[in-house]
């Protein structure tokens, strides 16, 4: 909403760009086939194919159906509810963005408006209601649609209110998401001081879902206290997940592009804890086969096949795994897919636990979100490989066992049940460092050696037979349906809590499927193994006078793609004979070709060093400035723009005059460049305390975080030589800044706003109202912030509320233009004829807030006066 405070502007190129690459648009699709379109939103059973020449999907597998029943996802009598559901197309959902301005107007006219004139025109047709909130997502600020494209074109008001939500979506105040998808962040009991990190963050819904409650009950015009640090291996879809938070207008976030298991940890040797970066909260929303969305993506029927579950778990694995070292004791860690497959899920839970040794533990959280189905997690599966059942890890053949690993399947043998805590009252951290630290020899000798492992499980494990021993679940219900084949095999059962996951299935509530497990750190045992590491490493270095010393954290993480983790290293060194983890070190050092150029922040004798890293940002001297220059420019991360901290006095000053911008705003420290020619500066980036503080132990561990985006778009340069500042205001900065400019800044009426929206440029005397056609006129040239005026004020209220919705504008000579897209001001004069749309033929008559086109000369002229003015630049994307 640039219109508005909350705005956000696109450059034409750049919106078709993300047009096209955005999962979650409302848009019709002319490349899509039909039958594509059509399996979205119809059941492509009651929808005989109009053209021949287009096959519709299949939406059969044999190998599908023979996976899951063999895993018993449901008992025997629930399967054709549940095939036969799989194979409809899945109802639209959508999220209205609580940080939005109009968001309680939209949730009213869903509520009021909408809703009854939906049911009133369609109670004939559906039994059911057209559109509902989805009981379990707080503040019914989230709906579900109940009906498809097909009874769409037949019924008007059905057709109305898509085009409505056509164009919320697309100016950001709502944001379409399948409905499962909106659970994980929910469980993650978010606060708004919580540093959180979203491990595979794109395309970024659950971001934005993050972010919106960090920012949730934060006075207007103050920022909260946390962060989401959103990353994604894939710099395209990092570039998206940057275009959707944008719409959030937070400084709060920073987005980076690492692969997920090789997170860096930022950590600095013999500082204080803070400085350690650590996470309250972590999403893993793994990569994953996706099975549970095949009713929005009818292609999956296709290409389905066991193997794909398979290939993903160790990935999944050294993701999870990495997340618990990055969590603090006493965070939370929410594991996600989108997918059914138990190898995806529980046997990655499972894994998790094992590896952690009872320092991690599976929340119980029945009790939250009362009104969402689900199941219990499975206790029992089985793994197919080739075509194969293998119930055991001693049934895979050795040329499979590089592919098919022990993890895969359930037990409970590296972490038996009395190293388990079940909650942290109980847990003595040094009795169960101790006891795991023998575990933990044991399992990586395991991970080394299969025939062991196999040895272990033969000695160790529970066997059940599945068929005659159904479990019962939570429900009561039996989950005993099973093939021949199935029954004559044994399964084991594993002895961790699983149940305690949850499973969402698509007959529950007419929904996609959905996979979550809430985990809670527990204790600090891999703090101490890091630590650990950290002082031998530092020995390391200085027996040898090698870089390694930065390196151990980096190559560590480099290891756990071999299986690995840091406890794991700590743990040889303590316990397994080896003298030290450097040696280990090395050797993986030199088999990742892993290298990383910072300072050592682990050695004393590289105080000035880290004295000129900290300088970065800190120090502002000429000298200080070409060292950083230097630094920047050798900056690990090649093709990624430095991150500079913004220190120019001129410059800050000038903006802080040109705006009135009260000294209760802080600039100092929080302002942010990606150039680092303080001469040729474009655009200033607005940060958080919070993300500052991140930049700030970035720059002292050698900038290991590959930063691709961060902060608020605040201000961008312009080139008009009649005005006194260089910089403008962004409209995404402006909801945060309103409240504290005092200068440039005018009240305007409805009928003069409503004008400006609808025409772009208004000369001064066509200006309605006289004393805002004064004001206006005597304004310094430049950028300027034009609030609507509520009520019957005479001018603006001082300070003007975050609440307020306004624009931002330029002065010019002789004319007043607005720095809004199209789009957007269209959307903004929609929401003003909701809010103050009055009686037909009366001047709040909602005829009047339509944007003319028609007046394509004046638009013309203002597209070139502003190009003349050099500010076009304004509307394009970083
Ligand atoms: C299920 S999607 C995440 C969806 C996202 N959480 C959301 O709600 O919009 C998985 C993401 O993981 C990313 N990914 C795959 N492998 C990764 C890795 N090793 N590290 C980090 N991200 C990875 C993919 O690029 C993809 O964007």
């Amino acid at each position: 909403m640039g219109g508005g405070k909350g705005g956000h502007k696109r450059g034409r190129t750049q919106r078709r760009h993300f047009r096209q690459g955005r999962e979650n648009v409302w848009k019709y699709d002319n490349k899509r086939t039909r039958s594509d379109e059509d399996a979205t939103v119809e059941d492509p059973s009651a929808n005989p194919n109009p053209n021949p020449s287009w096959e519709p999907f299949s939406t059969k597998n044999l190998g599908f159906e023979e996976y899951y029943k063999g895993q018993v996802i449901v008992p025997e009598e629930e399967w054709e509810e549940f095939i036969n559901l799989l194979r409809k197309p899945l109802p639209a959902a959508f999220r209205i963005n609580a940080s939005g301005q109009f968001f309680k107007d939209i949730r009213l006219q869903l509520e009021n408006e909408f809703t009854k004139s939906l049911d009133t025109e369609t109670s004939n047709d559906y039994e059911i209601e057209a559109i509902r909130p989805l009981p379990w997502y707080p503040d019914k600020l989230a709906w579900h649609l109940n009906f498809s494209r097909m009874q769409l074109r037949k019924n008007q008001i059905l057709e109305r209110f898509h085009e409505f939500l056509k164009q919320e979506n697309e100016v950001g105040t709502i944001t379409r998401q399948e409905a499962v998808s909106m659970v994980p962040p929910l469980f993650l009991d978010v606060l708004p001081d919580h540093y959180i990190l979203d491990m595979c963050a794109a395309p970024g819904s659950k971001t934005f879902q993050l972010l919106e409650i960090i920012h949730q009950s934060i006075k207007p015009g103050s920022l909260p206290h946390g962060l989401v640090i959103a990353n994604d291996v894939d710099v395209q879809r990092c570039n998206l997940l940057i275009h959707q938070t944008k719409r959030m207008c937070s400084a709060n976030l920073i987005v980076t592009n690492h692969e997920a298991q090789y997170f860096p940890s930022c950590l600095l040797q013999g500082e204080l804890k803070k400085d350690i970066l650590q996470f309250d909260r972590v999403l893993c929303d793994v990569p994953c086969s996706g099975d549970g969305t095949l009713r929005k993506a009818p292609d999956i029927w296709r290409k389905w096949n066991a193997g794909m579950g398979n290939g993903l778990h160790r990935l999944q694995v050294e993701i999870a795994m990495r997340g618990v070292t990055l969590l603090k004791v006493g965070g939370r860690m929410v594991y996600s897919t989108c997918s059914m497959n138990p190898v995806e899920n529980e046997a990655v839970v499972a894994e998790i636990l094992r590896r952690n040794k009872g320092s991690v533990e599976l929340l119980d959280v029945s009790h939250e979100l009362p009104g969402l189905v689900r199941r219990p997690g499975l206790k029992t599966w089985k793994v197919r490989d080739k075509g194969l059942w293998l119930a055991a890890y001693e049934d895979v053949p050795i040329s499979r066992r590089g592919v098919i690993f022990p993890s895969m399947f359930p037990s409970d043998q590296s972490c038996p049940k009395k190293f388990q805590c079940d909650s942290q009252d109980e847990m003595d951290s040094s009795a169960v460092e101790n006891k795991c630290s023998f575990e933990l020899k044991d399992h990586l000798v395991n991970i080394i050696d299969h025939d062991n492992e196999l040895k272990k499980f033969k000695n160790d494990a529970t066997l059940v037979d599945v068929s005659k021993d159904a479990i019962k679940r939570e429900d009561g219900k039996g989950v005993g349906a099973s093939q021949d084949d199935l029954n004559e095999m044994k399964a084991r059962v594993s002895s961790f809590d699983l149940e305690r996951c949850m499973r969402i299935l698509p007959h529950d509530q007419n929904s996609g499927a959905f996979f979550i497990a809430v985990l809670r750190k527990i204790s600090s045992f891999h703090d101490d193994s890091v630590k650990r590491i950290g002082q031998s490493t530092r020995r390391h270095k200085t027996q040898k006078g090698t870089s390694l010393g930065l390196e151990s954290d980096d190559q560590l993480v480099a290891r756990s793609s071999k299986d690995v983790s840091q406890d794991d290293l700590s743990v040889v060194e303590a316990a397994s004979g080896l003298n030290s983890t450097d040696e280990l070190s090395s050797v993986v050092s030199e088999e990742t070709g892993f290298r990383s150029q910072g300072p050592d922040p682990y050695s004393k004798d590289d105080e000035t060093e880290k004295a000129v890293t900290f300088d970065k940002i800190g120090d502002d001297s000429s000298d200080s400035r070409q060292t950083k220059g230097m630094l920047q420019m050798q900056g690990k991360w090649r093709g990624v723009d430095p991150v500079v901290l913004f220190r120019d006095e001129n410059t800050i000053n000038s903006i802080r005059s040109f705006y009135g911008i009260s000294d209760l705003f802080l600039l100092d420290g929080h302002l942010v460049t990606r150039n680092i020619d303080a001469n040729h500066v474009k655009r200033i980036y607005y940060i958080s305390k919070s993300v500052h503080d991140i930049l700030e132990l970035n720059f002292k561990v050698g900038e290991k975080l590959k930063i691709t985006s961060l902060g608020l778009k605040e201000r961008q340069s312009c080139k008009d030589a009649s005005t006194t500042c260089t910089f403008r205001l962004s409209s995404e900065g402006l909801p945060l800044l309103l409240p504290y400019i005092s200068k440039q800044i005018l009240c305007a009426s409805l009928a003069d706003f409503r004008h400006l929206l609808q025409y772009r440029t208004i000369k001064f005397p066509d200006f309605v109202d006289a004393d805002f056609r004064e004001k206006a006129s005597i304004l310094t040239s430049g950028c300027c912030v034009i609030v609507l005026k509520e009520g019957n004020e005479k001018t603006y209220q001082n300070p003007v509320d975050s609440s307020a919705i306004a624009i931002v504008c330029w002065k010019g000579k002789t004319n007043l233009s607005i720095m809004v897209s199209q789009l957007d001001s269209q959307q903004l004069l929609d929401r003003l004829a909701v809010r103050f749309g009055g009686q037909k033929g009366s001047p709040l008559d909602q005829n009047n807030f339509v944007l003319d086109e028609s007046n394509n000369s004046r638009l013309d002229i203002t597209e070139k006066e502003l190009s003349e003015a050099g500010h076009v630049e304004g509307f394009e994307e970083d």
